[in-house]
């Protein structure tokens, strides 16, 4: 059984794991833009781990009953983004998951201090190429849903990337396309951090 303890800050909580055998914070929290991997990779991650595993974006489509695209549809962005901010307080207060947060997820500060509070925080950095190339047969991004998604990938990327970057405790470079390398360096940086 994971032995967990909190202190005072909401959102922060430690605990034992015995699948790592070390004492860490609570989570693993997946950040990066569309088509990093945050869904595919979290899953694996979890698994390997033996943690639970959260998708954000899921999540809050299970609890409207609808998909994104419909959300952005009915309420705009700002209504999605409402809802994506209280699923993170939420999820941030989660312990021993791995968290995939929406692309989005980081334009709010305080989505940002939540999501450093929650845990180690993993950037899975990936070039506009690259993920243009993952997403190219989508049709449920809605942010993508534009004449000329690669030039909407780039201007997320240069608002965006700063922010992931300004959170994470670790970056892993997506591009090379080897899933499993990608969740080998995750838990090397996870275990390393929790060492100390
Ligand atoms: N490291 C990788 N190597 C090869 N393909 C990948 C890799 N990571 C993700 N993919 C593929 O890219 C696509 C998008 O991945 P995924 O849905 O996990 O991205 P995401 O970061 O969760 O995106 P979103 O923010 O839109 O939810 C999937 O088809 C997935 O199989
Ligand atoms: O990058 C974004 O703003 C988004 C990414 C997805 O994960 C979803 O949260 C949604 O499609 C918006
Ligand atoms: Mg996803």
């Amino acid at each position: 059984m994971p032995v967990i303890g909190t202190d005072a800050l909401h959102c922060r909580l430690f605990m034992i794991n015995p699948a790592l055998n070390v004492s860490k914070q609570a989570n693993i929290v997946l950040i990066g833009p569309m088509g990093a991997g945050k869904t595919t990779v979290g899953r694996q991650l979890a698994q390997q781990l033996r943690l639970s595993f959260v998708d954000s974006d899921q999540e809050i489509e299970k609890r409207t009953g609808v998909d994104i695209s419909t959300i952005f549809e009915f309420e705009g962005e700002d209504g999605f983004r409402q809802r994506e901010a209280a699923m993170m307080a939420e999820l941030g207060a989660h312990e021993g998951i791995v968290l995939a947060t929406g692309g989005g997820s980081v334009i709010r500060a305080e989505n940002r201090a939540c999501l450093q509070q929650a845990g180690f925080v993993v950037y899975l950095y990936t070039p506009v190429s690259v993920q243009l190339r993952r997403t190219a047969r989508d049709r449920k991004r809605p942010l993508l849903q534009t004449e000329n998604p690669k030039e909407r990938l780039q201007a997320l990327f240069s608002e965006r990337d700063p922010l992931y970057r300004e959170i994470a405790d670790l970056v892993v470079d997506t591009s090379g396309e080897h899933l499993r390398g990608t969740v080998r360096q995750i838990i090397k940086g996870f275990k390393a951090q929790t060492a100390m």
